[in-house]
């Protein structure tokens, strides 16, 4: 019996069972494999596996019985970059190399990119206090800010600062000791350290270094030995001035799974967010994407570009190679027109509006409330406060007018509603977690 036997059950029931877009959100993206007695579920985010953990996990359980001779183990794994983030063996890389501290020579794809430089990273207000910390930090590692906390959604340019900051500095000091390792490789080497008893070396290993970019921090919750092992490596590297960088894809303390004692210790240097792009920078990084990969594209092109892609930058990225690559297979020069060919696909899922049931299911499950108290007159800061980002949200995504979404709300009036995006906008500038809910949930919903 096949994984595809599977995931077909899973997802007829499921189609059967949810609303379309519900179903669209959260089961039919997932990715279903069999691996000997585990059954492994891919996400193509970290929210979606909150949600399929919290609300799907035990009927996919019962579905997947009949395809295995036990009550299979069930593994979740998040997707990444076009991969799956598995737990792969330890790799790091160095200005210098550094001999790994627990396994044989294996190719090392977290390598610094060579490409991934602060040359080719475009600044604008979205991300202009991360640029700046991050130059600031490659300049005087270990001096300014410890640790450096990076945080925002997917494919909002993390992994591209991050890896910035370990070009620079090698650049600067090539005799520097460097690790840049994604989080799962972390857990990974201490696994391995755990089962080869090797942990002399593997501490030994990171409390040499000179500068630790780890990407992706949020990977090590709920791995509390991972967790402990962190902690002394980040105490160490801090009190002897070693630069610690981090990324994450929400606020510190956010993360759930996650010991207050680390996550206190990540704010204690500097926390910056990544933001989505506007539509302005978003241009701008499409004319500097199409000028490097040699077919500049015009202003017109861009912003056409720009105003339908705007969840982040690697879907950007995808948009601009997609029209390349049509214009290159037709011979034609790339203009509005085979731009609009070359995404139908992409613009005619976006047609389809987002709808007021998936925002107000969405927000309400983000926060654990239920819908009717998100529709009721309730006020208390629980519910209020995720009822106003619900309605800004359906402001910002859907074609609705201000009364038509006061009347999806319990019949509130227009100008609650106006209130409220005004609330919400005011306090995704001073209020860096609730701003970081909104972009996730945005996106979230954006798809
Ligand atoms: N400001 C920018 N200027 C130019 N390119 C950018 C910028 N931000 C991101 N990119 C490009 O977008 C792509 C995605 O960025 P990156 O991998 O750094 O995202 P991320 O935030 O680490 O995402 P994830 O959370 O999925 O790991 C990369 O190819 C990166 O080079």
């Amino acid at each position: 019996m096949s994984a595809q036997s599977l995931s077909g059950s899973c997802l007829s029931f499921f189609k059967e069972q949810l609303p379309l877009q519900q179903y669209n959100s959260w089961i039919k993206p997932l990715i279903f494999e069999i691996d000997g007695e585990k059954l492994v579920l891919t996400a193509p985010n970290s929210f979606t596996l909150r949600i399929v953990q919290e609300r799907f996990l035990p009927e996919i359980s019962k579905r997947a019985l009949p395809f295995f001779s036990s009550p299979p183990q069930i593994e979740l794994r998040i997707e990444k970059r076009g991969s799956k983030v598995t737990v792969p063996p330890v790799q790091q890389t160095s200005s210098k190399p550094i001999a790994a501290p627990t396994t044989k020579a294996v190719k090392n794809p977290n390598k610094l990119n060579a490409s991934l430089v602060f040359d080719t990273f475009v600044t604008g207000k979205a991300n202009q206090l991360a640029h700046a910390a991050a130059i600031q930090v490659a300049e005087t590692p270990g001096v300014a800010y410890n640790p450096l906390f990076i945080y925002g959604g997917v494919g909002l340019g993390k992994t591209h600062l991050l890896q910035a900051i370990g070009n620079l500095v090698s650049k600067q000091n090539p005799q520097a000791r460097i690790c840049y390792i994604h989080a799962t490789n972390y857990i990974s080497g201490v696994v391995r350290a755990f089962q080869t008893k090797n942990f002399d070396e593997f501490k030994q290993f990171y409390n040499s270094l000179d500068l630790l970019l780890i990407d992706d921090i949020q990977f090590i919750a709920d791995k509390p030995g991972t967790q402990q092992e962190f902690f002394y490596t980040l105490n160490s590297l801090i009190d002897t001035n070693k630069q610690v960088v981090i990324t994450c894809d929400t606020f510190p303390k956010e993360i759930t799974g996650i010991e207050p004692r680390l996550t206190s210790r990540f704010t204690c240097g500097l926390t910056v967010a990544i933001e989505p792009p506007g539509l302005e920078m978003r241009v701008a990084i499409l004319l500097q994407k199409s000028a490097a990969s040699g077919s500049p594209i015009s202003e017109d092109v861009a912003f056409f570009i720009a105003k339908h892609v705007r969840s982040n930058i690697r879907e950007l990225e995808g948009a601009l190679n997609r029209i390349e690559a049509y214009a290159r297979f037709h011979k034609r020069a790339i203009s509005i027109e085979l731009a609009k060919e070359a995404l139908k696909d992409l613009l005619a899922a976006q047609n389809k509006q987002v709808s007021m049931e998936n925002i107000q299911k969405t927000v309400a499950d983000f926060y654990r409330i239920k819908i009717v108290d998100l529709l009721s007159k309730k006020r208390t800061r629980v519910i209020a406060r995720p009822r106003q980002i619900a309605m800004c949200l359906a402001r910002e995504l859907t074609q609705l007018s201000l009364p038509e979404i006061g009347n999806a709300f319990g019949g509130r009036d227009h100008s609650t509603v106006l209130h409220a995006c005004k609330t919400i906008e005011s306090l995704r500038n001073s209020d860096s977690a609730l701003n970081a809910d909104f972009n996730l949930l945005n996106q979230t919903l954006r798809g």
